[in-house]
């Protein structure tokens, strides 16, 4: 299902089974949040290409550079957007749906949408009256919400004077307001100080516990990868590896480094990397004269390559082939820098 991030292939890796797996039982969708081999273009730009991809409840953080897809398989769960090809469901529901699939999730988007004139009270009753509460319902349960982000002392100021991470709990209170079962939330731990930081993980792990989902985007791995049962890598709209963190973490540091090697005689130095346990890959070049090697290893490959050369072998250049994909990986585990 890959759909060729940046040139890259994926290793099997042990994951947590969030890849969809073909005829998936429907008992099991109707707990899970699915994409089947799922695209979606704007105009000529690629959004995603081919997702599939199974999203059990609990917490899940979808984590890629920018640009990379976040927002549009967001977007594709609310039904705000639809695929050009493949579907989606959230917990059995089609987000073409939405009426239905409103009273099960809350979003809050990554713009910084609550309007200014109102307070934050108004913000969140506004909006549960609108899902068909009472007045008195929308207010009880908007002040809960409220309660649970934190933000009871300001529930009254004008929007407008609240700071970037005071919006950004607001916004998260109106989305957590109708206690979904399904929370998406784009890039929410963004702005916020630390201590609020601790105590919307701390929201978000509770949600997980009750068995809802919780699905969040980061940029950065290590801004999400203790706090996520589960991580899904996307670049360029495809995932690159999807699990728990751990398999995830395994999957990065053992991707396969290229090398493009000139030589004279490429058999003889394709046979003895061959007998290395790091190689994973050898393409020879129809000229008999480079080969293109694939390693799990580069510091094992550097080294068995002076060995070759320093028996005598005539090994004329060594090129890194894909360095995009290894600034790709070096950025999502190295934090985004
Ligand atoms: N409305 C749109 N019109 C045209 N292209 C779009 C639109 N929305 C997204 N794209 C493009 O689709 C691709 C994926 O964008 P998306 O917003 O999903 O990425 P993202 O990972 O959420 O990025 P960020 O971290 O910057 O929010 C990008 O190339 C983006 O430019």
């Amino acid at each position: 299902m890959r759909g060729g991030a940046a040139g890259a292939g994926r290793p099997a890796g042990p994951g947590a089974g969030t890849q969809a797996a073909a005829g998936g039982g429907d008992q099991v969708s109707q707990q899970e949040v699915v994409f089947e081999s799922v695209s979606k273009f704007y105009g000529e730009v690629l959004g995603v290409n081919r997702v599939s991809l199974r999203i059990p409840p609990g917490l899940t953080s979808l984590v890629g550079p920018n640009g990379s897809g976040k927002t549009t398989l967001m977007n594709l769960m609310m039904g705000l957007i639809h695929p050009d090809r493949g579907s989606v469901s959230v917990r059995g529901l089609s987000p073409k749906d939405p009426e239905k699939l409103m009273r099960i999730c809350g979003y809050a988007t990554q713009y910084d949408a609550a309007p200014r004139w109102a307070s934050g009270f108004q913000f969140v009753t506004t909006g549960l009256e609108l899902y068909g509460y009472s007045k008195a319902e929308s207010e009880h349960k908007a002040w809960e919400a409220l309660k649970r982000v934190s933000l009871t002392e300001a529930a009254h100021r004008k929007v407008a004077a609240y700071s970037k991470g005071m919006r950004q709990r607001v916004r998260l209170a109106q989305a957590i307001a109708h206690e979904p079962e399904v929370l998406v939330l784009d890039e929410p731990l963004n702005g916020l100080d630390p201590l609020v930081r601790a105590e919307t993980i701390a929201l978000f792990r509770d949600y997980a516990a009750m068995g809802r989902h919780v699905i969040l985007s980061s940029h950065v791995l290590q801004e999400v990868d203790v706090i996520s049962d589960q991580v899904v890598l996307i670049a360029n709209g495809s995932i690159l590896a999807e699990g728990e963190i751990r398999g995830v973490r395994e999957e990065i540091h053992e991707h396969p480094s290229q090398f493009i090697i000139r030589c004279r005689d490429a058999s003889k130095i394709a046979s003895l990397l061959f007998n290395e346990e790091h190689v994973t890959e050898i393409k020879l070049n129809e000229d008999k004269l480079g080969l293109l090697v694939l390693t799990r290893n580069r510091e094992e490959f550097a080294r068995a390559l002076s060995r070759i050369a320093l028996s005598g072998h005539d090994v004329t250049s060594v090129i890194p082939a894909d360095e995009n994909v290894d600034a790709l990986y070096e950025y999502l585990i190295g934090g985004g820098r």
